[in-house]
Protein backbone atom coordinates (compact mmCIF):
# COMPACT_ATOMS: atom_id res chain seq x y z
CA UNK A 1 0.00 0.00 0.00
CA UNK A 2 1.35 3.12 -1.19
CA UNK A 3 -0.10 6.30 0.97
CA UNK A 4 0.99 9.96 -1.15
CA UNK A 5 0.75 11.64 2.05
CA UNK A 6 3.79 10.42 3.94
CA UNK A 7 5.60 6.80 3.45
CA UNK A 8 5.46 6.26 7.58
CA UNK A 9 2.04 8.07 8.51
CA UNK A 10 -0.23 6.00 10.12
CA UNK A 11 -3.72 5.05 9.19
CA UNK A 12 -6.62 5.04 10.11
CA UNK A 13 -9.00 2.64 9.83
CA UNK A 14 -12.47 1.19 11.66
CA UNK A 15 -14.45 -1.80 11.39
CA UNK A 16 -17.97 -3.10 10.94
CA UNK A 17 -20.44 -5.92 9.85
CA UNK A 18 -23.77 -6.17 8.68
CA UNK A 19 -25.29 -8.86 9.73
CA UNK A 20 -22.08 -10.73 10.06
CA UNK A 21 -20.63 -9.73 7.00
CA UNK A 22 -17.49 -7.76 8.10
CA UNK A 23 -15.51 -5.27 6.79
CA UNK A 24 -11.96 -3.10 7.33
CA UNK A 25 -13.37 0.35 6.67
CA UNK A 26 -10.05 2.96 5.66
CA UNK A 27 -11.24 6.61 5.20
CA UNK A 28 -9.53 8.12 2.24
CA UNK A 29 -11.44 10.86 1.37
CA UNK A 30 -8.76 12.72 -1.04
CA UNK A 31 -8.06 8.83 -3.07
CA UNK A 32 -4.53 9.13 -2.03
CA UNK A 33 -4.12 5.28 -1.03
CA UNK A 34 -2.86 2.92 -4.14
CA UNK A 35 -4.14 -0.19 -2.82
CA UNK A 36 -2.35 -3.56 -3.94
CA UNK A 37 -4.76 -6.91 -4.23
CA UNK A 38 -2.39 -7.91 -1.93
CA UNK A 39 -2.43 -4.97 0.82
CA UNK A 40 -5.76 -5.70 1.01
CA UNK A 41 -5.49 -9.37 1.31
CA UNK A 42 -2.90 -8.99 3.96
CA UNK A 43 -5.62 -6.13 6.22
CA UNK A 44 -8.62 -8.92 5.77
CA UNK A 45 -5.86 -11.63 6.86
CA UNK A 46 -8.11 -13.38 10.23
CA UNK A 47 -4.73 -14.24 11.56
CA UNK A 48 -2.25 -11.90 10.32
CA UNK A 49 -4.44 -8.91 9.69
CA UNK A 50 -7.32 -7.45 11.10
CA UNK A 51 -9.41 -9.77 9.19
CA UNK A 52 -12.79 -9.18 7.15
CA UNK A 53 -14.65 -11.03 4.61
CA UNK A 54 -13.87 -7.69 2.54
CA UNK A 55 -12.85 -3.70 2.40
CA UNK A 56 -14.60 -0.33 2.21
CA UNK A 57 -12.77 2.16 1.30
CA UNK A 58 -14.54 5.71 1.49
CA UNK A 59 -13.18 7.94 -1.50
CA UNK A 60 -14.87 10.92 -2.90
CA UNK A 61 -16.37 10.02 -6.20
CA UNK A 62 -14.27 13.70 -7.51
CA UNK A 63 -10.97 11.73 -6.40
CA UNK A 64 -11.76 8.03 -8.01
CA UNK A 65 -11.73 7.68 -11.67
CA UNK A 66 -14.17 4.86 -11.60
CA UNK A 67 -16.78 7.14 -10.07
CA UNK A 68 -15.62 11.19 -10.84
CA UNK A 69 -18.41 10.71 -13.83
CA UNK A 70 -21.07 10.47 -10.69
CA UNK A 71 -19.60 12.97 -8.05
CA UNK A 72 -22.53 15.25 -9.01
CA UNK A 73 -24.99 12.58 -8.03
CA UNK A 74 -23.00 11.08 -5.24
CA UNK A 75 -20.66 12.63 -2.95
CA UNK A 76 -19.23 9.19 -1.75
CA UNK A 77 -17.22 5.94 -3.81
CA UNK A 78 -17.76 2.88 -2.08
CA UNK A 79 -14.14 1.33 -3.34
CA UNK A 80 -15.16 -2.60 -2.46
CA UNK A 81 -12.64 -5.51 -2.29
CA UNK A 82 -12.75 -8.97 -1.48
CA UNK A 83 -10.63 -10.76 0.90
CA UNK A 84 -8.38 -11.69 -1.97
CA UNK A 85 -8.03 -8.90 -3.02
CA UNK A 86 -10.25 -9.00 -5.87
CA UNK A 87 -12.57 -5.93 -7.25
CA UNK A 88 -15.89 -6.21 -7.17
CA UNK A 89 -19.04 -4.62 -8.79
CA UNK A 90 -20.95 -4.17 -5.47
CA UNK A 91 -21.68 -5.09 -1.99
CA UNK A 92 -25.27 -4.79 -0.80
CA UNK A 93 -23.90 -5.41 2.96
CA UNK A 94 -20.94 -3.03 2.40
CA UNK A 95 -23.14 0.11 1.61
CA UNK A 96 -24.86 -0.38 4.61
CA UNK A 97 -22.19 -0.39 6.84
CA UNK A 98 -20.03 2.35 4.21
CA UNK A 99 -23.62 4.59 4.74
CA UNK A 100 -23.21 4.07 8.79
CA UNK A 101 -19.47 5.18 8.53
CA UNK A 102 -20.52 8.28 6.81
CA UNK A 103 -23.82 9.03 9.23
CA UNK A 104 -21.57 8.26 12.46
CA UNK A 105 -18.58 11.10 10.89
CA UNK A 106 -21.10 13.58 10.47
CA UNK A 107 -20.83 13.43 6.46
CA UNK A 108 -24.95 11.83 6.39
CA UNK A 109 -27.36 12.68 9.05
CA UNK A 110 -29.93 10.13 9.79
CA UNK A 111 -32.10 10.18 6.56
CA UNK A 112 -30.91 9.77 2.69
CA UNK A 113 -27.93 10.02 0.98
CA UNK A 114 -26.76 8.38 -2.30
CA UNK A 115 -23.58 5.78 -2.41
CA UNK A 116 -21.73 5.78 -5.69
CA UNK A 117 -20.61 2.08 -6.45
CA UNK A 118 -19.05 0.34 -9.24
CA UNK A 119 -22.87 -0.94 -10.25
CA UNK A 120 -23.78 2.60 -10.22
CA UNK A 121 -25.11 5.09 -7.63
CA UNK A 122 -27.42 3.33 -4.86
CA UNK A 123 -30.20 5.33 -2.96
CA UNK A 124 -29.83 4.83 0.84
CA UNK A 125 -32.22 5.45 3.52
CA UNK A 126 -31.08 5.19 7.47
CA UNK A 127 -33.32 4.59 9.64
CA UNK A 128 -34.00 6.25 13.17
CA UNK A 129 -32.44 4.88 16.08
CA UNK A 130 -35.07 3.25 18.81
CA UNK A 131 -35.91 5.12 21.89
CA UNK A 132 -33.33 2.48 23.43
CA UNK A 133 -30.59 3.93 21.15
CA UNK A 134 -30.43 0.95 18.91
CA UNK A 135 -29.02 2.15 15.55
CA UNK A 136 -32.23 2.43 13.05
CA UNK A 137 -31.89 -0.31 10.10
CA UNK A 138 -30.82 1.19 6.95
CA UNK A 139 -32.14 -0.04 3.69
CA UNK A 140 -30.85 0.42 0.23
CA UNK A 141 -32.35 0.85 -3.23
CA UNK A 142 -30.06 -1.89 -5.28
CA UNK A 143 -31.44 -1.76 -8.28
CA UNK A 144 -33.11 -4.67 -10.42
CA UNK A 145 -32.21 -7.72 -10.89
CA UNK A 146 -31.57 -9.03 -14.26
CA UNK A 147 -32.53 -13.26 -15.06
CA UNK A 148 -30.02 -13.77 -18.07
CA UNK A 149 -31.24 -16.77 -19.79
CA UNK A 150 -29.98 -20.42 -20.26
CA UNK A 151 -29.61 -22.90 -17.40
CA UNK A 152 -27.00 -23.23 -15.27
CA UNK A 153 -26.04 -25.62 -12.75
CA UNK A 154 -24.01 -25.60 -9.48
CA UNK A 155 -22.47 -28.86 -7.58
CA UNK A 156 -20.53 -30.14 -4.92
CA UNK A 157 -18.58 -32.82 -4.05
CA UNK A 158 -20.45 -34.79 -6.67
CA UNK A 159 -24.03 -33.98 -6.25
CA UNK A 160 -25.30 -31.11 -8.61
CA UNK A 161 -28.79 -28.51 -8.53
CA UNK A 162 -30.44 -26.53 -11.27
CA UNK A 163 -29.46 -22.89 -10.24
CA UNK A 164 -31.16 -19.17 -11.41
CA UNK A 165 -28.45 -16.69 -12.86
CA UNK A 166 -29.35 -13.30 -11.24
CA UNK A 167 -27.03 -10.64 -11.56
CA UNK A 168 -27.27 -7.58 -9.02
CA UNK A 169 -24.76 -5.51 -10.68
CA UNK A 170 -22.87 -8.78 -9.17
CA UNK A 171 -23.21 -12.17 -10.46
CA UNK A 172 -25.12 -14.74 -8.40
CA UNK A 173 -26.20 -18.51 -8.71
CA UNK A 174 -28.92 -19.49 -6.54
CA UNK A 175 -30.00 -23.05 -6.50
CA UNK A 176 -32.78 -24.34 -4.12
CA UNK A 177 -31.99 -27.65 -2.06
CA UNK A 178 -33.72 -29.58 0.66
CA UNK A 179 -31.17 -29.06 3.62
CA UNK A 180 -28.39 -26.17 3.67
CA UNK A 181 -25.84 -28.92 5.17
CA UNK A 182 -26.03 -30.65 1.83
CA UNK A 183 -23.82 -27.48 0.47
CA UNK A 184 -21.21 -29.47 2.90
CA UNK A 185 -18.52 -27.32 4.53
CA UNK A 186 -18.14 -24.74 1.54
CA UNK A 187 -14.28 -24.38 2.16
CA UNK A 188 -14.24 -24.86 -1.74
CA UNK A 189 -16.29 -22.61 -4.20
CA UNK A 190 -18.86 -24.80 -5.97
CA UNK A 191 -18.75 -26.00 -9.15
CA UNK A 192 -20.55 -23.77 -11.60
CA UNK A 193 -21.26 -24.75 -15.40
CA UNK A 194 -21.75 -23.91 -17.95
CA UNK A 195 -18.17 -21.93 -16.65
CA UNK A 196 -19.31 -19.33 -19.79
CA UNK A 197 -22.11 -18.51 -18.17
CA UNK A 198 -20.08 -16.69 -15.15
CA UNK A 199 -16.63 -15.72 -17.39
CA UNK A 200 -15.59 -13.27 -14.14
CA UNK A 201 -16.83 -16.06 -11.40
CA UNK A 202 -19.58 -15.97 -9.20
CA UNK A 203 -20.86 -16.38 -5.66
CA UNK A 204 -22.97 -19.07 -4.61
CA UNK A 205 -26.28 -19.01 -2.80
CA UNK A 206 -27.85 -22.42 -1.45
CA UNK A 207 -31.68 -21.84 -0.28
CA UNK A 208 -34.43 -23.91 1.73
CA UNK A 209 -38.02 -22.37 2.77
CA UNK A 210 -38.60 -21.58 6.38
CA UNK A 211 -42.06 -20.84 5.48
CA UNK A 212 -44.55 -18.65 3.14
CA UNK A 213 -42.17 -15.79 1.68
CA UNK A 214 -39.35 -16.57 4.14
CA UNK A 215 -36.69 -18.62 2.99
CA UNK A 216 -32.76 -19.27 4.65
CA UNK A 217 -29.82 -19.09 2.76
CA UNK A 218 -25.87 -20.04 3.09
CA UNK A 219 -23.91 -18.30 0.66
CA UNK A 220 -20.34 -18.72 -1.02
CA UNK A 221 -19.05 -15.94 -2.30
CA UNK A 222 -16.22 -15.02 -4.94
CA UNK A 223 -13.35 -14.05 -3.34
CA UNK A 224 -14.26 -13.94 0.19
CA UNK A 225 -15.56 -18.01 0.49
CA UNK A 226 -18.41 -18.69 2.56
CA UNK A 227 -19.58 -15.81 4.83
CA UNK A 228 -22.04 -15.34 6.98
CA UNK A 229 -24.16 -13.15 5.20
CA UNK A 230 -24.26 -11.56 1.40
CA UNK A 231 -26.84 -8.89 0.65
CA UNK A 232 -26.67 -8.89 -3.12
CA UNK A 233 -26.85 -12.56 -2.52
CA UNK A 234 -30.02 -12.02 -0.43
CA UNK A 235 -31.84 -9.94 -3.20
CA UNK A 236 -30.71 -12.56 -5.91
CA UNK A 237 -32.13 -15.27 -3.80
CA UNK A 238 -35.21 -13.49 -3.49
CA UNK A 239 -35.63 -12.43 -6.73
CA UNK A 240 -35.19 -16.07 -7.27
CA UNK A 241 -37.96 -17.46 -4.89
CA UNK A 242 -40.46 -15.10 -5.97
CA UNK A 243 -40.24 -16.01 -9.65
CA UNK A 244 -40.41 -19.86 -8.24
CA UNK A 245 -43.51 -18.94 -6.66
CA UNK A 246 -45.12 -17.17 -9.71
CA UNK A 247 -44.64 -13.97 -8.30
CA UNK A 248 -43.47 -11.27 -10.36
CA UNK A 249 -44.39 -7.63 -9.18
CA UNK A 250 -43.77 -5.80 -12.56
CA UNK A 251 -46.72 -8.07 -13.68
CA UNK A 252 -49.08 -7.40 -11.50
CA UNK A 253 -48.24 -3.94 -10.10
CA UNK A 254 -47.83 -5.32 -6.57
CA UNK A 255 -44.49 -4.92 -4.39
CA UNK A 256 -43.52 -8.63 -3.06
CA UNK A 257 -41.60 -8.84 0.20
CA UNK A 258 -39.37 -12.18 1.38
CA UNK A 259 -38.17 -12.42 5.03
CA UNK A 260 -33.94 -13.76 4.06
CA UNK A 261 -32.40 -15.43 6.95
CA UNK A 262 -28.51 -15.79 6.98
CA UNK A 263 -26.39 -17.47 9.23
CA UNK A 264 -25.52 -13.88 10.70
CA UNK A 265 -29.10 -12.57 10.85
CA UNK A 266 -32.18 -10.78 9.07
CA UNK A 267 -32.50 -8.95 5.88
CA UNK A 268 -35.93 -7.80 4.41
CA UNK A 269 -36.45 -7.81 0.31
CA UNK A 270 -39.05 -5.84 -1.07
CA UNK A 271 -39.16 -6.32 -4.98
CA UNK A 272 -41.59 -3.14 -6.25
CA UNK A 273 -43.56 -2.97 -9.48
CA UNK A 274 -41.00 -0.69 -11.11
CA UNK A 275 -38.19 -3.56 -10.76
CA UNK A 276 -36.62 -1.80 -7.65
CA UNK A 277 -35.34 -4.11 -4.64
CA UNK A 278 -35.66 -2.31 -1.57
CA UNK A 279 -32.73 -4.31 0.98
CA UNK A 280 -33.31 -3.36 4.64
CA UNK A 281 -31.07 -4.85 7.32
CA UNK A 282 -28.82 -3.48 10.40
CA UNK A 283 -25.39 -2.00 9.74
CA UNK A 284 -22.32 -2.11 12.97
CA UNK A 285 -19.66 -0.08 13.53
CA UNK A 286 -17.73 -1.61 16.19
CA UNK A 287 -13.75 -0.73 16.49
CA UNK A 288 -11.95 1.84 15.35
CA UNK A 289 -8.10 2.15 15.20
CA UNK A 290 -4.71 2.76 13.45
CA UNK A 291 -2.56 0.68 11.41
CA UNK A 292 1.29 0.17 12.35
CA UNK A 293 3.03 1.62 9.44
CA UNK A 294 6.18 -0.71 10.26
CA UNK A 295 3.63 -3.37 9.52
CA UNK A 296 2.43 -1.81 6.30
CA UNK A 297 6.19 -1.44 4.94
CA UNK A 298 6.62 -5.11 6.12
CA UNK A 299 3.96 -6.31 3.50
CA UNK A 300 5.73 -4.10 0.04
N1 LIG B 1 -20.90 -9.61 0.59
C1 LIG B 1 -21.32 -8.74 -0.44
C2 LIG B 1 -20.90 -9.14 -1.83
C3 LIG B 1 -19.41 -8.89 -2.04
C4 LIG B 1 -18.94 -9.10 -3.47
C5 LIG B 1 -18.94 -10.52 -3.91
N2 LIG B 1 -18.08 -11.37 -3.15
C6 LIG B 1 -18.52 -10.56 -5.39
O1 LIG B 1 -17.35 -10.84 -5.72
O2 LIG B 1 -19.39 -10.29 -6.25
C7 LIG B 1 -22.78 -8.35 -0.33
O3 LIG B 1 -23.23 -8.16 0.82
O4 LIG B 1 -23.45 -8.15 -1.34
Amino acid sequence: MTDARSADAPLAFLKGHGTENDFVILPDPDGRLDLSSGDVARLCDRRAGIGADGLLRVVRSAAHPEAAALASEAEWFMDYRNSDGSVAEMCGNGVRVFARYLQRTGRAGAGDLDVATRAGVRHVHIGKDGADGTPGDITVMMGAAELPSGAVRVGVDGHTWPAVHVSMGNPHAVAFVDDLDEAGDLLRAPAVSPAAAYPNGTNVEFVVDRGPAHVAMRVHERGSGETRSCGTGACAVMVAAARRDGLDPAATGQPVTYTVDLPGGRLVITERADGEIEMTGPAVILAEGVIDPAWLAAGR
